[in-house]
């Protein structure tokens, strides 16, 4: 099998092609194209982690609604305003009209009004009869109004505010002279109409009728236009009381009786009760009231009363055919929307772009067969070997994911692995879907390009921190996916295959409510006895005997799982390398410089290492043939660049103000809601305590003493165990050569386990 290409130690790095956009740690030194993002094109959902209720930073907080601790007062009153808008009930209303007739009428009142010259008004609107004040105003002379009074009471909807009702009163006399000339509804006023809008119907008095002569002459005056207030009138119908021409007879005969009846009715009235605003002090005061059947819901296609949020997002459909019976959903209608990026076609045809990625469109459909055909969605992510997209069987119309391999042949080749290592895993190794792999249902090309369809997952794990704002995790979080990676490790190690690639992009949440997951991307793996490739792993989970070049075995896997681990609790990876030499650096910084059989073994470790002898007279002499002890010494950035050039390597940035692992787990910021609590302060020191010695045990340079899965797993942060300060992993029969023992072997002891370990790493066969 053709071999991806050795890329130079200066160059940027291929397996490093995560979404950087928001990345604190990305530097265009360190990674490939900024274009390939595994989050590509995905709208991300402000994910405020579920199970980590004890994190949730507060621009998170407030994005779910949370109140409590975490609002400032600020945001306190931002959330309320939103709330209390939302808690404005609309009046009673009287059954609508069709609101296209509406809009078409403000947009052409007069051709409308022909057009439907054959549907009588009542039918149209069966709450009373509209007139729009554009219309009014052209029909009616200014001493004609009054003769269409018994309708324009039905304009009139919403109350006046207390102060308007008492001028209304003192211009009452006034009034009584002009009444039959001068009655215009308010409504005309499109201020007020916003103002009120928010005014619930109880408050509904009859006086508003009565508008003062100052506030008539302006309405007058913007009457004399022919501007139609920019209202739907299907609200103005909407919350029209009915029975109106009636009462307004009644009110042209005597106004101030009409009015003191209208009062006295109003007391005997029931009043309707209007939801009050409540100050939100904590989680509790939430407790949403659900009424069974709510009031002024409006009834769904099948007559059950449906919410405006489900009406204006689930059943959208059903909201538009509600309102035009005409309105037919059909998906190929739709406008194609290119999903891959660059979308000029370069080759195959002009099927693919210059990366040779198949342009993607929504509404395409992958495959011909008639049962193995796909209708394209969206998209899901973008890797190195090419795209995922969401799409649905049109047969079985299961929505799966589809990963269109790029048409290059080494793409081709190496995806036909994973082909063969997903088969294997989902039909051998783990028939029954326990262990958390990711599913395989068929593969099939596609405009020679090779199709993957898998299961539908959701986000990876670096989505997750992402959306988290870089938040680590909680404990009790961590240590639920890090019991499932350690399954899958475990299934892995005892089947011999290295995934090759473990990464947070390439662990994915099932979906975004549980904390299941699953492990995706098996088209770096490899059988452990054919480790065929030296540059493999992407660079912040690459463990050190891949740096080196020396023999690797699965324990690789458990470097990039013990990384994961730190990253889950840190929100940010241990290791951001920007470069070979700078990934080197920093694990030597934080942890420990490799031992010496490593250095002695390792293909590369001239490129990172100087070594030194001490001669016999105890001098150090760095080009003395090997007399006496030898050392190796991590060279210095300015010697590294002035052997290499090319590389330009910057000095290491810094993300935390502590170097050794030590220092960074246990200084990292406390979570808010803990700090006051010196009880919940201790629980966290004492399992950072007990994170901190589970990490040093995988984080171990050696690979044979690097715990293995199956160690890990009885870990007491695993098995939640007490932890006392010491544990030393039980002798297995899963060991990496070397039977249990601490991560802080005495040098004494790692000079006993050189030579069996450099035995047992030749006797690995290494083909380059
Ligand atoms: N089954 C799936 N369901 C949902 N999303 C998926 C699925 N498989 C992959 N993805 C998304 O697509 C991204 C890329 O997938 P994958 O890692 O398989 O591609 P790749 O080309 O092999 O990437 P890499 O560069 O890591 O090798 C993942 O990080 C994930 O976000």
């Amino acid at each position: 099998m053709e071999q991806i290409s050795e890329v130079p130690l200066e160059e940027t790095d291929p397996m490093d092609n995560r979404d950087n956009s928001a990345d604190p740690f990305y530097t265009p030194h360190s990674h490939t194209d900024s274009e390939s993002s595994s989050a590509l094109g995905q709208q991300h959902l402000q994910f405020t982690n579920p199970w980590d209720s004890k994190k949730i930073p507060k621009q998170a907080s407030a994005h779910v609604g949370l109140n409590g601790p975490h609002m400032d007062a600020a945001m306190d009153a931002e959330y309320m305003k939103r709330r209390k808008s939302s808690l404005v009930i609309p009046p009673a209303r009287a059954p609508g009209p069709n609101p296209f007739h509406y809009d078409a009428m403000l947009m052409n009142p007069s051709s409308m009004m022909q057009n439907n010259s054959s549907m009588n008004m009542s039918e149209m609107y069966p709450g009373g009869a509209p007139q729009l004040a554009g219309q009014q105003q052209h029909q009616l002379a200014p001493g004609q109004m009054m003769h269409s009074a018994e309708h324009r009471p039905s304009l009139v909807y919403q109350q006046q505010e207390a102060h308007h009702i008492q001028q209304i009163m003192q211009a009452q006399q006034a009034q009584q002279k002009q009444i039959n000339t001068r009655l215009v509804p308010s409504l005309y006023n499109s201020q007020d109409y916003q103002r009120r809008q928010s005014v619930a119907a109880t408050q509904y008095n009859p006086q508003s009728y009565y508008t003062s002569p100052t506030q008539n002459a302006s309405i007058s005056a913007s009457n004399s236009t022919t501007n139609i207030p920019l209202i739907s009138p299907y609200r103005r119908l909407s919350a029209f009381p009915t029975a109106q021409t009636t009462l307004s007879n009644a009110m042209r005969r005597n106004p101030e009786e009409f009015l003191n009846q209208q009062q006295q009715q109003q007391q005997q009235q029931p009043q309707i009760t209007i939801p009050q605003m409540n100050i939100v002090h904590s989680r509790q005061d939430l407790k949403p009231q659900i009424n069974k059947l709510p009031k002024y819901r409006r009834a769904s296609l099948h007559s059950k009363t449906i919410s405006p949020l489900i009406g204006l997002t689930k059943n959208l459909i059903t909201t538009y055919q509600l309102c035009s019976p005409d309105f037919v959903y059909q998906t190929s209608k739709n406008p194609k929307r290119v999903l891959t990026k660059p979308s000029e076609g370069k080759y195959n045809n002009g099927f693919d772009n210059v990366n040779s990625d198949y342009i993607l469109y929504v509404n395409d459909v992958l495959g011909v067969e008639q049962s193995r055909k796909y209708l394209v969605l969206d998209i899901l992510g973008q890797g190195t070997f090419g795209q995922v997209v969401k799409c649905q069987n049109l047969m079985t119309k299961d929505i799966i994911a589809v990963k269109v391999i790029k048409s290059k042949s080494e793409y081709l080749n190496q995806s036909l692995t994973e082909v063969k290592i997903l088969e294997l895993i989902n039909e051998k190794i783990d028939p029954h879907n326990k262990h958390h792999f990711l599913r395989m249902y068929d593969s099939f090309i596609h405009k020679n390009h090779l199709c993957l369809v898998f299961e539908l997952l959701s986000n990876n794990l670096y989505e997750l921190l992402k959306q988290n704002q870089y938040h680590g995790l909680s404990m009790q979080l961590i240590k639920i996916f890090t019991r499932q990676m350690l399954d899958s490790l475990c299934i892995l190690k005892d089947s011999k295959l290295i995934h090759c690639d473990l990464k947070p992009e390439n662990i994915l949440l099932c979906s975004p409510d549980k904390p299941e997951i699953k492990i995706i991307d098996f088209g770096s793996s490899c059988d452990e006895s054919k480790t065929v490739y030296t540059y493999i792993q992407s660079r912040f989970y690459r463990a050190p005997e891949v740096i080196l070049g020396i023999p690797y075995s699965t324990s690789i896997d458990m470097w990039s799982f013990g990384c994961i681990v730190a990253e889950l609790f840190l929100g940010i990876p241990i290791f951001p390398g920007a470069s070979e030499y700078n990934q080197i650096t920093r694990i030597v910084n934080t942890l420990e410089s490799p031992p010496n059989w490593m250095l002695e073994m390792g293909k590369n470790t001239s490129k990172f290492f100087r070594r030194t002898t001490t001669s016999t007279n105890g001098n150090t002499d760095f080009n003395a043939p090997n007399v006496g002890e030898t050392k190796f010494h991590l060279k210095s950035l300015e010697s590294f660049n002035r052997e290499y050039p090319n590389a330009n390597e910057q000095p290491s940035k810094q993300y935390f103000k502590w170097t050794k692992l030590h220092d960074i787990i246990k200084n990292y910021k406390l979570a808010r809601n803990i700090q006051h609590s010196p009880e919940l302060i201790d629980q966290e020191m004492a399992n950072r305590e007990c994170l901190l010695h589970f990490l040093s045990g995988i984080l171990n340079l050696n690979p044979l003493e690097r715990w293995t899965p199956h160690e890990a797993s009885m870990h007491p942060f695993v098995t939640n165990q007490p932890f006392t300060g010491e544990w030393y992993p039980p002798a297995t029969m899963h060991g990496n050569g070397v039977t249990g023992g601490p991560s802080h072997r005495s040098n004494r002891h790692l000079s006993l386990h050189e030579g069996a370990a450099a035995k047992q790493l030749n006797s690995l066969t290494l083909k380059e």
